[in-house]
């Protein structure tokens, strides 16, 4: 077997994020010193052979300085204000940098909204296909500018992973100010170094409340949610610092490892799983939980039990156990008005307590197989 962090430094397919606090001074500003270096250890990779596509925060960060700010705004609109001043001179910069090894850059600023609908998805993952095949390094980062509370990511921790995810990535480095995820606050005396999570429930005690810079948003909290999403799919992360980038990419034992905690599964069910937006949910009965969950069945209005949420036809549901959990999402083919006549009835129109004959219509499946996810 593979000793763990071989699989990062054969990886083909790499994410590597950075956040704002390693490339941008906690007064505002890009740090061109931290950012050339980051540039370098992606652009050592690229010549060897390997995609490596960059989620880079810090548009904030860096716009603070043309606003004349020396602290990171809080309210949206100067948010925006400063990332629209930022992200141009952001990009510039790495486009630089990256030139200085030979390699051109290509700025990429996705919506949560992108990553939610199914065809804007898709249109991102082809975007992103081809500047890998044309070996453009794809410079990602959330398009701030239009971003509202609401619909936003906030920390780009949590677009990475979904960008491994859109990718089909093998491996994501999240590079921060903190060399590795501790047992306890790492200022703290005694806290030690977490070298490998093969699972979250390794880590469910650990205090991973306190967040850190200036500049970052999230913390740890988002990071380990991010390594979550990402090992769910099959894909290794690697947490460490960006002085530590180029030991990572190597293989060398720096940071915290997270090993894959699930299987690969096809692109579709990745974003169903992961990415889409979830506009309702369906109360299953015992029988139909375990058609779904066992025998991967479609589903059908008999085993449906209540439907909460107004949706349509093509919206992404969850789909619940008689307790609440949820059991598997999948893509409802009704409308919730024209569900609800139809729970616990069978596909003839007869209900599942009794086989009365009455005017409703005939019902039809309300998910197919292929369009549903098991958890
Ligand atoms: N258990 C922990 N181990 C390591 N770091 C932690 C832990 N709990 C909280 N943190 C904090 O998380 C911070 C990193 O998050 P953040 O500032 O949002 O970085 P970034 O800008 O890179 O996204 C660290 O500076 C550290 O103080
Ligand atoms: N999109 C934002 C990133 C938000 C943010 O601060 O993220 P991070 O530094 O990764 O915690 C920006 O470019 O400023």
């Amino acid at each position: 077997m593979a000793e763990p962090r071989d699989v990062i430094r054969d990886a083909r397919r790499v994410v590597v994020k950075i956040g704002s606090s390693s490339i941008t001074a906690p007064r505002g500003g890009v740090d061109l010193y931290q950012l050339q270096a980051l540039t370098a250890v992606v652009a050592k990779r690229w010549l060897a052979g390997a995609q490596v596509l960059l989620v880079s925060s810090g548009a904030i960060a860096a716009g603070m300085t043309p606003l004349g700010l020396t602290k990171r705004p809080k309210d949206l609109a100067t948010q925006q204000a400063a990332a629209s001043a930022g992200q141009g001179g952001l990009v510039a910069a790495y486009t630089t940098a990256f030139q200085l090894h030979g390699l051109n850059t290509g700025q990429v600023l996705l919506t949560a909204d992108d990553l939610h609908r199914r065809s804007h998805y898709v249109n991102a993952s082809r975007t992103l296909e081809k500047l890998l095949e044309l070996e453009i390094v794809p410079v990602i980062n959330e398009n701030d500018t239009v971003a509202t509370d609401e619909i936003r990511f906030g920390d780009n921790d949590r677009l990475a992973a979904l960008v491994a995810h859109l990718v089909d990535a093998d491996a994501l480095i999240l590079l921060t100010d903190v060399d590795a995820l501790y047992d306890g606050h790492p200022r703290l005396p005694g806290s030690s170094r977490i070298p490998v999570v093969t699972s979250m429930d390794q880590i469910a005690g650990v205090d991973i409340s306190a967040t850190g810079s200036a500049v970052g948003t999230g913390g740890m909290v988002t990071k380990v949610a991010a390594a979550q999403l990402a090992t769910a799919e099959g894909i290794n992360v690697l947490l460490t610092s960006a002085q530590q980038a180029a030991q990572a990419l190597a293989g060398d034992d720096v940071g915290t490892l997270f090993t894959p905690t699930g299987r690969k599964r096809r692109a579709r069910s990745r974003w169903l799983a992961h990415a889409s937006n979830v506009a309702g949910r369906l109360v299953l009965d015992n029988g139909a939980v375990e058609a779904v969950v066992q025998r991967q069945t479609s589903l059908l209005p008999v085993g449906v039990t209540r439907v909460e949420g107004v949706f349509h036809t093509g919206d992404t549901v969850d789909l619940c156990d008689p307790d609440g959990r949820v059991v598997a999402r999948g893509l409802v083919g009704y409308d919730s008005v024209d569900l609800i006549p139809l729970v616990g009835r069978r596909l003839d129109g007869a209900t599942s307590t009794a086989r009365s004959r009455n005017a409703t219509p005939p019902a039809r499946t309300v998910i197919r197989r292929d369009d549903l996810v098991v958890f």
